[in-house]
């Protein structure tokens, strides 16, 4: 079946999610965490098929960055002092604006109530100019007539003004981009209260969205559940330059659990409270962000939804090449228009649909302040568009701040051709006043002078030159510090250099790979029209959790001895599959595998007994075909993990027209 076909069927039997949920729960690829309790919202457990369709995603990703750019993986740990999360920003800044109904004591997150409340006004306004149609037109039962009109009931149609209409879409356009203070003022100029009572909420404050532990028998050591992978690989930066052989530009990537507090997780795996992600670092030079493999990728066309565009209050995207995008400036370097498109390509290659991808720029609110640029990859799903991977130019901002604070150097070293002239800030100490001075603590008074920064040393020489004296205070060392100019000098100097020292700046492409996987659920998810009972998930059969279903026909013991001859061949050709001799009818022991996503059905029959041949068949299309074990799992192999299209792997079996559904 081509993907054409599959998209008629998605037309003919539209989408619906009470059905795609009740296939991912009796198939239990994934189930809320500790039900039995009642559970805990936005934890989650993966059953079988969830763990390996998850396994297969990240050896895909792994292959797709690691291997192929040659990047240099750690596995860093989950817990995170108190000092690396404040250098880094995050203790006073990863927050989420939250409101508190006084009344009930339930919580909204800010941003996302205004959302909620505008998009409903708005459905209402559609409702009310009679440019919805009939919600029940196609409802399946009297069961799923009464389930779409309670929810149509919460919409209330009501007409609004046509500059109202406008200003709902312009807020909508740029609702990620909102200050606790401008939300507070929208709700107060919107009307926006509790949805359910309409009672008037708590104007938004911050919640920090980290998970707070202590390290550690005394509890002394405050720390965090990590909420990124990236800090680690910041942290480790040094060690991995020298075992680049100190050469730039390079990539660290990982893969690992992060956490985040969410203040109200209600969209499934899309917002969760402990998830999977997969980050890449590049290190890349401040004045050289051109890509080597950027003409690999030029061509690559995609959808995308640049700042301006929003800023109109549209949500049009242009369709454009990688190449041009980054020639118009709208992506602001080839480095970060290189992995735009190597994100595009992976997405395909484990089976986003493209027509629901889109790539979408940060607006300049939106951005961390000193991010150079930021793009989205969101996906569409029935809950709206959801950004699934970060791409950001995050500038020299984290290695800069972890080296202030640590005074430990982040740099990468070039030697240069021709040697330059640079001017500097140099400090001088008068060591042997040092000691008697400050006694123990003299070394970490030293050491703090000498990891000062260029632009520290320049107001610190003011401060000698105007005062006489420079005054600070260190960590650990009670009370200020005085010093005068017999103890430090601090002077500008030029000197020639054969080496350029520079911090290199970050490329960031950042995947969740949970809000992925419930995309390419929704994605691949579609019921045959002939039977829409009968739901399947097209996943590519290179990230399908189970390759093949191996079914002899009946319970015979001459075809059950075959199925096992078989099943060792697939065992040595480590292709995951799996048996089913169950006595149901082979229609329904397929119809089970479309749920699970399984690409490939090979039957076991009477004439296998007699001549070794089995019969293959497609998940999406129910074509078969018949030909040796060995042909057939080498077709499998072919087609699953060597990308080889059906037509094409099968080309030497022949047609078959056998066992019905
Ligand atoms: N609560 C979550 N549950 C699942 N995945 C998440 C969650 N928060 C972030 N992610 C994933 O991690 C990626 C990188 O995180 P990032 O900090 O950029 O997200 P974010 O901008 O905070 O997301 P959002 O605005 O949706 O909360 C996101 O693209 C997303 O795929």
């Amino acid at each position: 079946m081509s993907v054409e076909d599959i998209q008629k069927a998605k037309q003919t039997v539209p989408f619906s999610r009470e059905s795609l949920e009740s296939v991912l729960k009796r198939r239990f690829f994934f189930a809320p965490s500790f039900e039995l309790y009642g559970g805990v919202s936005g934890l989650y457990d993966y059953g079988p098929p969830g763990c390996a369709f998850q396994a297969n995603i990240v050896d895909a990703w792994r292959k797709h960055f690691i291997l192929e750019e040659d990047m240099l993986e750690v596995d860093c740990t989950m817990l995170t002092p108190h000092d690396v999360l404040k250098t880094s920003g995050h203790v006073d800044k990863f927050s989420d604006w939250m409101c508190r109904d006084m009344k009930t004591g339930e919580i909204f997150r800010a941003d996302h109530l205004v959302e909620e409340v505008l998009e409903s006004r708005l459905k209402g306004d559609q409702e009310a100019r009679g440019l919805v149609k009939d919600a029940n037109a196609d409802a399946k039962d009297d069961a799923d007539k009464k389930k779409r009109k309670k929810k149509v009931k919460e919409i209330k149609a009501v007409k609004l003004d046509d500059n109202v209409v406008q200003e709902y879409e312009e807020i909508l356009a740029k609702i990620d981009g909102y200050s606790g203070e401008e939300l507070g003022e929208l709700m107060v100029k919107y009307n926006i209260g509790n949805p359910v009572t309409g009672e008037t909420l708590e104007p938004p404050r911050a919640f920090n969205l980290m998970f707070e532990t202590a390290i550690g028998p005394s509890g002394q050591i405050k720390g965090y559940l990590r909420p990124e992978t990236a800090q680690g690989q910041f942290l480790n930066f040094n060690k991995l330059l020298e075992f680049n052989n100190n050469k730039a530009p390079f990539a660290s990537a990982s893969i690992g659990k992060s956490f985040r507090n969410e203040i109200s997780p209600r969209s499934g795996l899309l917002r969760v409270r402990e998830f999977l992600m997969a980050e890449i670092e590049h290190f890349v030079d401040p004045l050289e962000k051109s890509h080597p493999r950027f003409a690999e990728i030029k061509d690559v066309k995609l959808k995308f939804l640049p700042r301006e565009v929003q800023q109109s209050g549209s949500t049009e995207p242009i369709e454009s090449t990688v190449g041009d995008a980054v020639s118009s400036k709208m992506i602001d370097n080839e480095t970060l228009g290189y992995f735009i498109a190597r994100i595009y390509l992976f997405l395909m290659t484990i089976g986003v649909d493209p027509t629901k991808l889109r790539f979408r720029q940060h607006m300049a609110n939106e951005m961390a302040h000193y991010a150079a640029d930021c793009w989205d990859a969101e996906l569409k799903t029935s809950y709206g568009w959801i950004e699934c991977v970060g791409c950001a130019d995050r500038s020299a901002y984290d290695l800069t701040v972890h080296s202030n604070k640590t005074k430990e150097k982040m740099v990468v070293r070039q030697k240069l051709d021709e040697p330059i002239q640079v001017t500097k800030w140099e400090i001088e100490l008068t060591k042997k006043l040092f000691g008697p001075k400050f006694r123990k603590d003299a070394p970490k008074v030293e050491a703090y002078l000498l990891g000062l920064t260029q632009e520290e040393l320049e107001s610190k020489a003011k401060d000698l030159k105007d005062a006489g004296k420079i005054v600070f205070f260190i960590e650990g060392i009670e009370g200020q510090i005085e010093l005068d100019d017999k103890f430090v000098t601090i002077e500008q100097k030029t000197r020639t250099e054969h080496v350029r020292e520079f911090v290199p700046n970050v490329i960031e492409p950042s995947f969740g790979i949970g809000r992925i996987i419930y995309s390419i659920f929704e994605h691949s998810f579609w019921s045959r029209p002939e039977d829409t009972a009968r739901a399947v998930l097209s996943f590519p059969p290179l990230v399908a959790p189970t390759k093949v279903l191996l079914v002899p026909l009946s319970n015979h013991p001459d075809l059950s001895a075959v199925a096992q001859e078989v099943a060792k061949v697939f065992r040595k050709e480590k292709i995951p599959f799996k048996i089913d001799d169950s006595g149901v009818s082979i229609g329904k022991r397929y119809a089970r595998n479309d749920e699970l996503g399984t690409p490939f059905g090979v039957t076991i029959d009477f004439d296998s007994v007699k001549d070794n041949t089995v019969t293959l068949r497609e998940r999406d299309s129910t074509k078969q075909v018949r030909g040796s074990v060995e042909d057939v799992v080498k077709a499998i192999r072919e087609i699953t993990y060597n990308g080889t299209t059906w037509d094409e792997g099968t080309k030497s079996l022949k047609p078959f027209v056998g066992q019905t559904e």
